[in-house]
């Protein structure tokens, strides 16, 4: 099982610290959660930001686009550093095609779907995936509670990868911590994102030990 921290949580004024804190404490990925104030109403950060943090850790970048169309940034998430660019099915007309491009930009390839999106809405295009992401919450915010029932989609994405070998890593996104953890991963989870939980607390190596003892 692997633990991706989402910066989404960090102190934005001493991001290079909070980054060094989490992959000094054993974190897997770090992940970004990209946001541009009409697919979610939040803004965050764009690919400065990732071009900024990507000297900081050799940890894997794992770049969550909540913006419409996010065909138009491919190319600047991937130059800047990104190594994961995930999309959500909702945000791009064309999936197959976004999904194209970002793997020819060098990158690995993710799909996002929200908790309203059926797995039945991504099915054809699984084989593309290397990250299925699946949200546990609806995006835009840290910190919101966990939504149970999509855990669901978890096991049928494990289940298709199973039936197909299908070789993509399935992720959670949204409420993750010691309480939620074990059930993710008995669901088919391989990687947690988790911010509020890790983020909020003065001992990020306690938190991240804690999410490992959780699910063992
Ligand atoms: O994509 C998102 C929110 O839209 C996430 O990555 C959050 O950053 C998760 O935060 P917590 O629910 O773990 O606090
Ligand atoms: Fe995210």
């Amino acid at each position: 099982m692997k633990i991706a921290p989402s910066i989404l949580s960090a102190d934005f004024a001493n991001l290079e610290r909070d980054i060094v804190k989490v992959d000094q404490a054993g974190a897997d990925y770090i992940h970004v959660d990209v946001m541009d104030g009409q697919f979610v109403p939040n803004i965050t950060l764009g690919p400065n930001i990732v071009s900024a943090i990507r000297p900081v850790t050799e940890l894997t970048l794992d770049v969550h686009l909540m913006i419409v169309e996010p065909e138009r940034f491919i190319d600047d998430f991937a130059q800047a550093g990104a190594d994961i660019i995930t999309v959500h099915q909702e945000s791009t007309v064309h999936l197959h095609r976004t999904l194209q491009m970002i793997k020819k930009a060098g990158a690995k390839a993710g799909i996002v779907i929200n908790p309203g999106t059926p797995v039945s809405a991504i099915e054809e295009v699984l084989h593309l995936a290397d990250l299925v992401l699946i949200m546990t919450v609806n995006p835009g915010f840290g910190g919101q509670s966990f939504i149970k029932e999509c855990l669901k989609k978890v096991t049928q994405l494990a289940e298709l990868r199973r039936e197909h070998q299908y070789t993509y890593e399935i992720e959670v996104d949204g409420g993750v911590a010691d309480d939620t953890a074990a059930a993710c991963v008995e669901a088919g989870a391989d990687v947690l994102v988790a911010g509020s939980y890790v983020y909020n607390s003065e001992n990020v190596a306690e938190r991240i030990n804690r999410l490992r003892e959780a699910v063992k």
